[in-house]
């Protein structure tokens, strides 16, 4: 099956920065993974002319807590646009399916409720390797590619 990558970018294609502010929520479950994403997303941003201190992150128990906490952060912040950044491995149980749908529904329903983007940053993998390969790995970093998303759409929601 054919994975995208879209970590590779024209820079002279994204709308400049510097002028937005953005919101990151990270889970704090699987922080290797997240971690990498948020870094890869931070970079991005900063690469892009975004400043540090219109950089605001916020740390979460889990990617079910995403949607809380970008609630949270939509009610007390100036945003132009957030991440929600989580990574969500298959275990043993049915749970991977109902956090991925949670999460999933969760932030869809604050994309409607509320005037900030947010960008689905969730990996939602099989196996470690597969998060390891999204997160900096041979299938580049999708904290990049939400970034840059973040970028276009605080762009967008300047109409
Ligand atoms: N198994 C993973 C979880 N599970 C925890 C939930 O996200 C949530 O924090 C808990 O159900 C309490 O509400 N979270 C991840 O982000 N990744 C996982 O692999
Ligand atoms: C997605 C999860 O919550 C999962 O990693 C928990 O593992 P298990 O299904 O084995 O309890």
């Amino acid at each position: 099956m054919a994975t995208t990558n879209l970590s590779n970018y024209d820079k002279a294609t994204i709308p400049n920065a510097k002028k937005f502010r953005f919101g990151i929520v990270v889970s704090e479950w699987n922080p290797d993974i997240t971690e990498n994403l948020y870094l890869g997303a931070k970079e991005a941003f900063l690469e892009n002319g975004a400043t540090e201190e219109n950089i605001i992150k916020w740390d979460v128990p889990g990617s079910f807590e995403l949607i809380y906490g970008c609630k949270k952060m939509i009610e007390t912040q100036k945003l132009d646009a957030i991440i929600a950044i989580g990574n969500v491995i298959q275990g043993e149980t049915k749970h991977f399916d109902f956090v991925c749908d949670g999460v999933t529904q969760g932030i869809k329903d604050l994309n409607i409720k509320f005037d900030v983007p947010i960008i689905f940053c969730v990996l939602t993998d099989n196996t470690k390797q597969q998060s390891i390969d999204r997160s900096g790995g041979k299938h580049g970093n999708k904290g990049i590619e939400s970034a840059i998303a973040a970028i276009k759409m605080a762009a967008l929601r300047e109409f």
